[in-house]
């Protein structure tokens, strides 16, 4: 079975296509103003319309409000919401009755303990997104480009859905992929040159990777 990947924080129509023509099953949007990702409402739209019908649109936000969160529906029109703060069960499930659309939650891990976190979410979430804490000093609760040590997940039960994150990149996806066994894979920093700078290259390199470590497993 081949793994589903997100690529997110994309800001360009030629990283876009270069997401999607990798393989992409996902392509993430940022709104999140500190982000060196953050893109405006109306671009995103934009590139969402493009890659409608080719790969699932995901909205990224953090600790939004109703008005941020009707805004970016509204104008975008995505295909599932990514909540990347602290939002409780009740928040997750209020927004989903809200829009209608499934919500992937992101949960930061550190050490094994750090998976209980993810229990008051199991039955409301759609999906997880799990990767690392975010460094001391960063202002971005997510794309630090760092992993987390991957043998936390060695023993979650195999129903939970869940993307893995956190500092992937075309050398470590193999490595990640043997020791989870996840099924779906997302990630920013590992396919850019700069903060916030896709790299068609890097894009390219990554797919050419997985597809090396799933030929690999089979
Ligand atoms: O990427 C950001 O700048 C960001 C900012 C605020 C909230 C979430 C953010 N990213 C969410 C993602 O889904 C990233 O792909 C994920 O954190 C992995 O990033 P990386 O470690 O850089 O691959």
């Amino acid at each position: 079975m081949s793994v589903s990947v997100k690529i997110c924080g994309l800001k360009t129509q030629e990283t876009l296509e270069a997401a999607i023509d990798g393989g992409a099953s996902h392509v993430g949007f940022i709104f999140f103003a500190k982000s060196p990702r953050n893109i405006a409402l109306k671009d995103a739209g934009l590139l969402a319309d493009r890659a409608r019908g080719r790969a699932r649109n995901v909205a990224v936000s953090v600790n939004a409000d109703d008005e941020t969160l009707d805004a970016i529906v509204s104008e975008v029109r995505p295909d599932m919401l990514q909540l990347h703060g602290s939002e409780s069960p009740e928040r997750v499930a209020a927004v989903k009755a809200r829009y209608g659309l499934p919500v992937m939650k992101a949960v930061a891990l550190k050490e094994q303990g750090d998976l209980r976190q993810m229990e008051p979410y199991q039955g409301v979430a759609d999906r997880f997104l799990f990767e690392a804490r975010p460094p001391a000093g960063s202002e971005l609760p997510g794309g630090n480009g760092v992993p987390f040590d991957w043998t936390i997940l060695s023993t979650i039960d195999p129903d939970i859905d869940y993307m893995l994150s956190g500092g992937l990149d075309a050398e470590n996806i193999g490595d990640a992929l043997a020791a989870t066994g996840a099924r779906g894979v997302d990630l920013s920093s590992g396919v850019e040159s700069a903060p916030g700078q896709k790299d068609i290259k890097r894009i390219a390199e990554f797919f050419e990777a997985l597809r090396s470590a799933e030929r690999a497993a089979a």
